[in-house]
């Protein structure tokens, strides 16, 4: 059964100031089994991001329907899921990353993941260790773990982004260009997190400016210029 279906999608954007309207997205549609992974090309300002923000219901599509198989609630249509729902979701079941640190303030690294965790209803003492893992894994520096982010460098404020997002290890999980500006052991670190992610049923939808970094993680690919789905030979996931 799929874990994530979106038919038809549609979001347009009115500007009441100028008078104008913007058709961002138009006949969206693709479906995912648990533990897939899909991701979004296009040129920049194709609908790429909308297409996340509104699975994520940062906008309200006003065309189609997005399914999401979810564990508590069951299939629901998150176009009309209601906030209580999303938060809930948020919280437990759909992580979303962008290149953006948007965390509660006065909250040190560590905390930040160690909260993460504990919402997934785990003790202190598997949050901590957890996070522990996971700020090793994505190399912060043990001197930076009990201060603020807000003086983070911006590549340090990715990781600790990612490290967030993927301790809780979501049901579904959205990749906005999280390593957009990370050298290339970081992103290695992040490939490696999203196969274990994938392995242990995440299911994901991403968009990566990086298309080779994509192309040999992802199962599908969704063209934004063809509305198209061009599958990905298997061989290439074993390789
Ligand atoms: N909140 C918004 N209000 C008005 N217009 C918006 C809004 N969000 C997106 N758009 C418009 O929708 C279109 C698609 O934007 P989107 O950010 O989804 O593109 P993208 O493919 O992710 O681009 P990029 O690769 O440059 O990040 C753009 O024309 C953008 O201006």
């Amino acid at each position: 059964m799929a874990i994530l279906e979106v038919n038809d999608m549609g979001k347009k954007f009115t500007n009441h100031h100028f008078g104008t309207t913007r058709q961002a997205v138009h006949h969206v549609t693709f479906q995912l089994e648990k533990g897939q992974f899909i991701g979004i090309v296009g040129k920049s300002g194709s609908g790429k991001s909308t297409i996340l923000k509104s699975i994520y219901r940062t906008y309200l599509p006003d065309e189609g329907s997005i399914y999401f198989d979810s564990e508590y609630f069951g299939k629901l249509d998150l176009t009309e899921a209601t906030e209580r729902q999303i938060i809930y979701l948020r919280k437990h079941e759909i992580g979303y990353v962008s290149q953006f640190l948007n965390v509660m303030p006065r909250r040190t690294c560590r905390e930040l993941v160690e909260q993460a965790v504990l919402e997934m209803g785990e003790t202190k003492a598997v949050a901590k260790r957890d996070a522990e893992i996971a700020l090793m894994h994505f190399e912060l520096d043990p001197t930076i773990w009990d201060t603020f982010p807000n003086t983070f460098s911006g590549g340090e404020k990715l990781r600790l982004n990612i490290a967030i997002a993927t301790v809780k290890k979501p049901r579904l999980l959205l990749l906005d260009e999280p390593t957009a500006s990370l050298d290339e052991k970081s992103k290695q670190r992040v490939r490696d997190v999203i196969e274990k992610l994938k392995a242990s049923g995440t299911t994901l939808v991403g968009i990566f400016h990086d298309i080779e970094f994509m192309e040999n993680l992802c199962d599908q690919i969704f063209d934004m210029n063809s509305k198209q789905i061009m599958e990905v030979a298997s061989d290439r996931n074993e390789g």
